[in-house]
């Protein structure tokens, strides 16, 4: 149970609608279990009947009639209240999972992009949702299934106690005998339901990948392949079905075997002891065989319940191991910093954890405030590890990054990202409209920052080209718009809340050269007085910058302007030649 313990500030948070809950709870059974002594004496008034003992019928229908009614309003009066108590148990288990929800998402987002590296997304999402799922089983069903146990025992054990209690010892010998099997039932229903999970998990990345892929499966004509891989799954899905489906099929005809069993010793004990005279009316028989049958659901709960926590133990042991992970980057300074944008390396050195890749060795240069600097370099030299380095997407190893003479460490974390506009190489546009993906830079943004920041990016006419202009709802990664489209989409963002600094990852890539040409002029324009890094395979793209560096392996192996590196011998100059070569044929 030590993993559930993380959970215990949301029974501190909700105490008042817990404990409202038990009481509620104990009453609902006390009325629950309140009609059985009525039916034993309903029987014992018409044994008497039958026997002589009583001869005033009238007393006979009397009794009955006034049993009936209270039976009714017992009946009545604890119906309502197990409305209650699943009112007060289950909403409370569906807050507290909301509360963990929240809390495992906000933690997720405060993690580095390292810990997303190293784990799987749908790792994250099954900790998110089919674990929390299971630990909302012990927040809610489990403790209320633990609490109606408990006091159903106690209260039929009273009664059966009071009754006759040789009887009682008889007739409850087969309980924890069931609750035993459940509970082992309940161990092998979840191994079963575990691995038909897991099967399921592999079905869907299965068919939701051949859905995302569905272009390159019809232009490469795999489709056979594609169903004959999707028919093994779904066998083995079926199968594992089967076989789980196979133990469920135990648990009603074990409990009713248990329960045949405790009803046979009442009928049999009770009757013996009642023809002995030991028992003095038949009435008392009448009850235990309800008693007995009352107690069966509670007792075969226990298993039941028990299976519930360990696996809600199981998962809250998962989601702890993330939620005890640290963000690796640490905000050290919580007064914001005004940022201009001078940007310095200093020796900066940098690998990758995951793949133990050196990224950049020993890179220094600096770029002062309304500058633009350009870097070039083959793919995988490292350029887009510089611009993520200056956002503190991961942090250097060696050497320095400083902004405006302060190391980055230093300065307040919101305040770096917030003066940074950012475009990844891999622009991503979320499922909603165009003017939201935009306004995600500037959430306070009207609309008509929204379209200048749009027209810088050269993307204004084909967004009001479409029927709904801003409105448009972009699907699962913006597949309606062209790559071009999506990149300067993504760079309107970036433009939008003015930050002192900018970082273009290779985003014109997808952009003919003359909207390359209309965006970079757009962009000279509006950051006269920042600080903008071009990453870039185009020469067009780098050539009016102040400062061109070129990256080779990690290492800078060039750097000076445009005039100067096309007169050097090296990469630069090669790839002008080359590019002239391209634009002229
Ligand atoms: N997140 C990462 N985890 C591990 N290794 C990485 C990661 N990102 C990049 N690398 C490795 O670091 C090296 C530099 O990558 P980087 O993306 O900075 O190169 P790049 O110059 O931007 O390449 P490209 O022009 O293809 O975008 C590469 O060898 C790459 O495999």
């Amino acid at each position: 149970m030590k993993h559930l313990r993380h959970l215990n500030k949301y029974f501190v948070k909700y105490k008042w609608k817990l404990i409202s809950g038990l009481i509620i709870t104990i009453a609902a059974r006390i009325f629950a279990i309140y009609y059985i002594p009525l039916i034993g004496n309903s029987t014992n008034v018409i044994e008497g009947y039958v026997k002589g003992e009583i001869t005033d019928v009238s007393f006979v229908r009397s009794e009955l009639v006034y049993n009936i009614l209270l039976i009714i309003g017992a009946t009545l009066i604890s119906a309502f209240l197990t409305f209650l108590m699943r009112q007060t148990f289950i909403v409370v288990s569906r807050h507290m999972e909301y509360d963990l929800k929240n809390e495992v998402y906000r933690h997720y987002q405060d993690l580095s992009l390292n810990f997303y590296k190293k784990n799987r997304t749908g790792d994250l999402m099954n900790r998110i949702s089919d674990d929390v799922s299971k630990v909302r089983m012990y927040l809610g069903p489990a403790i209320m299934y633990s609490v109606t146990t408990f006091t159903s025992t106690v209260v039929v054990l009273i009664y059966m106690i009071e009754a006759a209690p040789e009887l009682t010892l008889f007739t409850v010998i087969p309980l924890p005998v069931l609750s035993f099997a459940i509970y082992k039932l309940s161990v092998a229903i979840h191994k079963r339901s575990t691995v038909v999970q897991q099967y399921l998990s592999r079905l869907n990345t299965f068919t939701q990948e051949s859905f995302s892929g569905i272009a390159v499966i019809k232009s490469y004509g795999i489709e056979p392949q594609t169903n004959r891989n999707f028919t093994e799954l779904s066998n083995t899905n079926r199968d594992k079905n089967i076989d789980l489906v196979k133990v469920q099929a135990f648990f009603f005809p074990l409990m009713v075997l248990l329960i045949g069993i405790s009803n046979i010793l009442v009928i049999y004990i009770g009757g013996r002891k009642y023809l002995n005279g030991e028992i003095e009316n038949l009435g008392v028989i009448v009850e235990f065989l309800l008693y007995v049958n009352m107690l069966t659901w509670p007792v075969a709960s226990i298993g039941w319940v028990t299976s519930l926590i360990q696996q809600a133990e199981a998962s809250q042991e998962r989601i702890n191991e993330f939620l005890n992970q640290k963000p690796e980057i640490k905000n050290h300074k919580s007064a914001p910093d005004k940022i201009a944008g001078s940007i310095a390396f200093k020796n900066v050195s940098f690998t990758y954890d995951d793949t133990n890749i050196t990224a950049l060795k020993n890179v220094s240069f600096e770029v002062k405030n309304g500058e633009t600097l350009a870097i070039i370099g083959k793919t995988g030299a490292g350029k887009s590890t510089v611009l993520e380095l200056i956002g503190r997407l991961y942090d250097v190893d060696q050497g320095e990054i400083s902004i405006d003479g302060t190391n980055i460490r230093e300065l307040n974390l919101e305040s770096l990202r917030n003066s940074i506009g950012y475009v990844p190489q891999d622009a991503f546009l979320f499922s909603d409209s165009i003017r939201n993906n935009i306004k995600f830079g500037k959430t306070s943004a009207s609309d008509e920052e929204i379209y200048e920041a749009a027209r810088n990016a050269s993307v204004h006419k084909n967004i009001t080209g479409f029927s709904k202009g801003y409105d448009t709802v972009l699907g699962e990664r913006g597949i309606t718009l062209s790559g071009g489209q999506k990149q300067r989409v993504s760079i309107a963002r970036a433009i939008i809340h003015n930050p002192a600094i900018l970082l273009f990852d290779d985003c014109l890539s997808a952009v003919d050269t003359e909207t390359e040409e209309e965006i970079l002029n757009n962009l000279f324009k509006i950051s006269q007085n920042k600080t903008t890094i071009i990453v870039s395979h185009r020469i067009s793209s780098a050539k009016n910058a102040d400062k061109i560096i070129i990256l080779e392996d990690g290492k800078i192996v060039q750097q000076g302007a445009h005039s100067q590196l096309i007169n050097q011998e090296g990469y630069y100059k090669e790839l002008y030649a080359k590019q002239l070569n391209e634009k002229e044929m």
